[in-house]
């Protein structure tokens, strides 16, 4: 395949002017949708809140340097495009900073920021912002499902077709069966899920990426009217307590028979992420070679099946390590996202991964999946957890839930 990346690990590790790489890699806590406390938050406030933290980051850049901004959304209305691009002016860019925002449901935010970097990479921009933002509090009743369709599709002749708004619990339902994933293989990766994101969250490592959300909220439902002003610093799915044992007891979620339970399926959630991507010759002619934290080196989505969608990733990452010429091996640390542990596990097994470098910190079982924003914090947490060990080369991959799957591989300078 032609590309206008360099190739092999050796090549891409090189410093080039022409780079891609990342200034800084900011979210918001993830809080549980419904429960948590950004429920009553809009998704393009939180936007708002990370694209300000992202322009105060960098005070040597000016705002009207930033010449694009693409944002992961799957759910709002009218595709975020409007309150986002509210959101991006409020927050301090100036209106000759594009906006628009990317769906590719679970893959958005790595797809917006796949997005910017090939606008970088093609010479059409030299700085840009790609990124998440989803409020499933505001915006999952009808579980991503759409509602006005047309009747041939919703029977068609063709399965794959029909497959498309199957729910995303029992595509998982299909990978464990299928597949042979044992309800006990789940609930022993969902616990260390859990484990991880607990040491994590305790170690402080995710406190470089999290900006901390003042918003207000409605304590008491029944009470609409008195709203208090909070201020939310930490992702609040995590579960200290939670045990293997527990976990075995709980009810399956999705079917009666099934293996897939509220522990050990990603958590619906609330979050918004950006990163900042730029030339390596402008990032330095703007003196910011010393806030270099990366590079992004290339990005390959591949379709599966919709009824077995979370097999998205063992697709992928054989198609992005071809595209790159980088080998498995090479990988120091991957971030493959929990939608179920269904799921999770059978790409660890089928790519053949030590767990160990598999989601260090956790994944969305423990730490919550706000759609659009969750590649955001893929990336974020490869970057962050390559530079604690000073290891170099990252894969972010997720599963689509229309069947497909996208990984993007991340160097840490
Ligand atoms: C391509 C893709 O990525 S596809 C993925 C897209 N995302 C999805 O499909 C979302 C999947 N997840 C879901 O739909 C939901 O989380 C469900 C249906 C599985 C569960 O929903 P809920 O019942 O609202 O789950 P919730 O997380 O609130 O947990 C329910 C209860 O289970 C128990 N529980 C959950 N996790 C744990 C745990 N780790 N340890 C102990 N108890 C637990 C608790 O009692 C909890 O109740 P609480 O609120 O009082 O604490």
């Amino acid at each position: 395949m032609a590309g206008y990346l360099h190739k092999g690990l050796k090549n891409i590790i090189q410093k080039h002017p022409n780079d891609i790489v990342f200034l800084s890699a900011l979210r918001t806590p993830f809080t549980r949708a419904k429960k948590g406390p950004l429920r009553d938050t809009y998704d393009h406030e939180l936007l708002s809140t990370v694209l300000k933290a992202t322009l105060a980051a960098h005070p040597n850049l000016p705002p009207s340097s930033i010449q694009d901004i693409s944002i992961g959304n799957v759910l709002s209305e009218l595709g975020g495009s409007k309150a986002g691009r509210m959101a991006a002016l409020h927050a301090g860019f100036p209106a000759s900073t594009s906006f628009s925002t990317a769906n590719r449901a679970c893959a958005s935010g790595l797809a917006a920021i796949t997005s910017i970097a090939h606008s970088i990479a093609i010479g059409a921009i030299d700085v840009g912002i790609g990124g998440g933002m989803e409020s499933m509090s505001r915006n999952y009743s009808t579980r991503a499902i759409p509602q006005q369709l047309w009747g041939r599709l919703r029977n068609s002749e063709v399965k794959d077709a029909r497959d498309c708004i199957m729910p995303m619990g029992l595509t998982a339902e299909n990978v464990a069966e299928r597949y042979g994933v044992s309800r006990a293989e789940q609930d022993e990766f969902a616990a260390e899920s859990q484990r991880r994101a607990v040491q994590a969250s305790s170690a402080g490592w995710f406190d470089a990426e999290i900006v901390p959300v003042t918003t207000e909220w409605i304590p008491d439902p029944s009470v609409p009217d008195q709203r208090e002003t909070i201020t939310v610093a930490r992702d609040d799915g995590i579960r200290s307590n939670t045990t293997v044992e527990k976990l075995a007891s709980m009810k399956p979620a999705f079917k009666d028979d099934g293996t897939c339970t509220a522990g050990n399926s990603s958590q619906v959630s609330d979050g918004a992420g950006a990163v900042l991507l730029a030339r390596r010759s402008i990032a330095h002619e703007y003196g910011l070679g010393s806030r270099i934290i990366g590079k992004w080196a290339g990005s390959q989505v591949v379709g599966c099946a919709p009824d077995e969608m979370g097999i998205g990733p063992t697709l992928a990452v054989p198609a992005l390590l071809e595209f790159t010429g980088v080998r498995k091996g090479e990988v120091h640390v991957w971030e493959l996202n929990e939608a179920f542990a269904a799921q999770a596990v059978y790409c660890v097994r089928k790519l053949g991964l030590e767990r160990e470098r598999v989601n260090p910190r956790g994944g969305a079982i423990a730490l919550g999946h706000p759609l659009g924003a969750t590649g955001v914090r893929l990336v974020a947490s490869l970057l962050g957890e390559l530079g604690r060990h000073g290891e170099e080369v990252g894969v972010a991959s997720l599963c689509i839930g229309t069947g497909m799957g996208m990984a993007s591989l991340i160097i840490r300078e």
